[in-house]
């Protein structure tokens, strides 16, 4: 099961960590012709930011960058720490003649695991991503997504402090898609960062804190917020507070997100309310009846407006459009 929307709205975004990468004014050429132009971010401990963009925008060089495997043209990447530890599963895995568990415990020992360490986080992974059968058979006669599973899982051997990963659903079933979402949103609440491309609005709603729409090599959005990352359209209320058992018949109300307190101006003790937005008139009503004031309501983006990056890649042609 994906994580529902109401359990992770209590992991914010830790604005105050110090930054595990920050990417300023990075561009990169290929002989020349540009494809990557004056790209600022930055990366902090237990965050999710995803890429989106149509083929060909970017997105896998960006990352390739980020996990120090291609070299800026100009700008400059710093990371916040020594011996960072990250991991990074390409877009593309060979079929290799290796069988799966050999080329793991391979991947295990180059990433610095004991034998035995690799043998049992290996075992782990491929038990977790429903490879067990497979793992002794050679990885040439494996399908698309048990390969992507075999990626994903060199990826994550060292439970890595920065992780990158490119178009991570790519291949994977349904099922697969759901473990491996909650297996992130994990990682995530232990501390990793992640970053990765992504086609899929619900894999974005369901983990990130930050979209990078990227076109043609640029930057052309940015969205700040799992508040603002969600699929559903919500609406942020603030109102002055209620008695308890008041309020908690509104934070009861279904379509309810998010409650906290929020200063005010004026010095009244508020609330913060996100509702889904076909909730709203509803929670208005019951705030108002309770004796509640509305300070204020806001509709929150939503990701409606950044879809149009991110359906599926076989629809996008070239994605020039
Ligand atoms: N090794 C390379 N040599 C020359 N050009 C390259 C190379 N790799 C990528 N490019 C070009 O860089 C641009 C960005 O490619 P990139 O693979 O980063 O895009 P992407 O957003 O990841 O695309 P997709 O969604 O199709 O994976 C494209 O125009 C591509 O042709």
């Amino acid at each position: 099961m994906f994580l529902q929307s109401t359990d992770r709205i209590h992991m914010p975004e830790d604005a105050d960590a110090p930054p595990l990468i920050t990417l300023t004014r990075g561009a990169k050429r290929y002989r020349g012709r540009p494809v990557l132009h004056d790209i600022s971010m930055i990366v902090r401990p237990g965050t999710a930011t995803a890429l989106i963009g149509r083929n060909g925008s970017g997105k896998s060089t960006l990352l390739s960058i980020l996990a120090g495997l291609l070299r800026l043209s100009s700008g400059e990447l710093t990371y916040g720490r020594q011996g960072l530890t990250t991991g990074y599963a390409p877009e593309a895995f060979p079929g290799l003649k290796l069988t799966a568990e050999d080329y793991l415990h391979d991947m295990g020992r180059i990433a610095g695991l004991s034998r035995a360490a690799a043998v049992s986080r290996v075992s782990e992974l491929l038990a977790i991503f429903k490879l067990g059968a497979s793992r002794s058979h050679p990885l040439a006669g494996f399908s698309k997504g048990m390969l992507q599973k075999v990626n994903l899982i060199q990826s994550l051997l060292i439970r890595p402090q920065l992780l990158l990963l490119d178009e991570p659903m790519s291949g994977l079933d349904l099922p697969a898609q759901h473990m491996l979402t909650e297996l992130l949103q994990e990682l995530k609440s232990e501390g990793t960062a992640l970053v990765f491309s992504v086609h899929e609005p619900q894999t974005v709603e369901a983990l990130a804190d930050a979209v990078y729409v990227l076109q043609e090599g640029r930057i052309i959005r940015t969205i700040h917020g799992a508040e603002n990352l969600r699929t559903v359209p919500s609406v942020h209320i603030v109102y002055t507070d209620l008695p308890p058992v008041e309020q908690q018949a509104v934070m009861a109300l279904p379509g309810v997100l998010h409650m906290l307190p929020v200063p005010d101006s004026a010095g009244a003790a508020c609330t913060g309310l996100t509702v889904e937005q076909k909730m709203s008139d509803t929670c208005l009503q019951q705030i108002l009846a309770a004796g509640g004031s509305i300070i204020s309501v806001e509709r929150l983006g939503g990701l409606s407006g950044i879809t149009e990056w991110m359906d599926p890649k076989e629809e996008n042609g070239s994605g020039r459009g």
